[in-house]
């Protein structure tokens, strides 16, 4: 399987199993499954609400002893409701104790709002923090912090569009090394990748598969579905590949890291055999024609009674 490679040489395998939306015991399951199943990148937040569970699974693995937790890169992020100073090592030890380990591989900022500390989702104006009052340089300066006092190995953010690193870059005295965000064929981000890959920002891409099992409140009517699409399809015919490979494969081929969610067994493997699928040149023409700009994950739950969409994000590159 082909890896990012960082800086300082440490290797993050490109393929990763997303945790957003599995419950407790079968996140515990999944990611046992996983792990002893080739899987070694495992993507969690403190806001999935399960990462008690997946660092139980952590627990028995590797105190089985067949895989160490050094040969795993993990993965966590800072909810938005402890971008305060002072909120972000306690978070950031929270999250550390509730997956049972010393320290993360990668710990990433996850979205570019702040949210009150007492806050879990807002409900209404009066539940955010304005930049003003948590400025992302302050919560980007505790998490290098965290590196240094070696909590971390590298750090990042999520969610950010290219105006959003280039301010934040602008103040920082360390790059982000990683930017976490919603890319599939469909939503390309070639401009996005460009810049990152000019900032030598490595890039993860989430909802790979168009997240086929968000809760009903974040979809919007007749979305489409990438998994269907005829394209994808007459592909995967080609290949004797699942719609699945052919999309995780499309990534990994451009130089980005993906972490597809499943609970399940074999589309887990499934899904890490998709490095095996070849995809042609025509293959990768075929698939760049699909891009439609269009975001499963809009952010727009971030909005909230009289609080708009352009309040959050005031960049037009984040617009579906
Ligand atoms: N930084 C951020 O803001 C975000 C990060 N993420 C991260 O990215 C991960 C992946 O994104 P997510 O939104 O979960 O959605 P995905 O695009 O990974 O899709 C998950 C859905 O696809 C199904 N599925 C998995 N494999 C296959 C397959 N081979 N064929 C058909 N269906 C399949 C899963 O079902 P089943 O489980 O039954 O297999 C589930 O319903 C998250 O879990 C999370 O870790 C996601 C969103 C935002
Ligand atoms: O990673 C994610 C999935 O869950 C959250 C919502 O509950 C999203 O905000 C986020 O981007």
């Amino acid at each position: 399987m082909k890896t990012l490679k960082f800086k300082n040489g440490d290797e993050m395998p490109a393929i990763g199993l997303g945790t957003w939306k599995s419950g407790k015991e079968e996140v515990k399951k999944a990611v046992k499954f996983a792990l002893n199943n080739g899987y070694r990148h495992i993507d969690c937040a403190a806001t999935y609400g399960n990462e008690d569970a997946v660092g139980e699974a952590f627990s028995e693995v590797f105190n089985e002893g067949k895989i160490k937790r050094e040969e795993v890169w993990i993965t966590s992020k800072l909810w938005n409701n402890a971008h305060k100073k002072k909120d972000v090592i306690p978070a950031l030890k929270k999250t550390l104790k509730d997956l049972q380990l010393d320290y993360l591989d990668l710990y990433l900022i996850h979205w570019p709002v702040a949210f009150k500390p007492d806050v879990s989702f807002p409900e209404n104006d009066e539940d955010y923090l304005s930049l003003e009052e948590a400025p992302l340089i302050e919560t980007w300066n505790m998490m290098l912090e965290a590196k240094k006092q070696g909590l971390v190995k590298h750090v990042g953010v999520s969610n950010f569009s290219a105006m959003k690193l280039e301010e934040l870059m602008e103040e920082a005295t360390e790059d982000p090394e990683m930017n976490q965000v919603e890319l599939h064929p469909y939503l390309q981000q070639n401009e996005l990748l460009e810049f990152c890959s000019k900032n030598k920002i490595h890039v993860t891409a989430f909802s790979p598969l168009g997240s086929g099992d968000r809760p009903d409140g974040m979809k919007a009517k007749d979305e489409p579905s990438l998994l269907e699409n005829p394209v994808i399809k007459k592909i995967v015919k080609k290949h004797g590949a699942s719609a699945g490979q052919v999309l995780i494969k499309w990534s990994e081929t451009r130089g980005t890291a993906v972490i597809p969610k499943s609970t399940n067994e074999s589309r887990i493997r499934e899904n890490l055999q998709s490095t095996g699928v070849n995809l042609d040149e025509s293959d990768l023409k075929e698939i760049a024609e699909l891009d439609k700009h269009f975001r499963y994950l809009t952010g727009e739950f971030f909005v909230t009674q009289g609080n708009s969409y352009e309040n959050i994000y005031d960049d037009d590159d984040y617009k579906s």
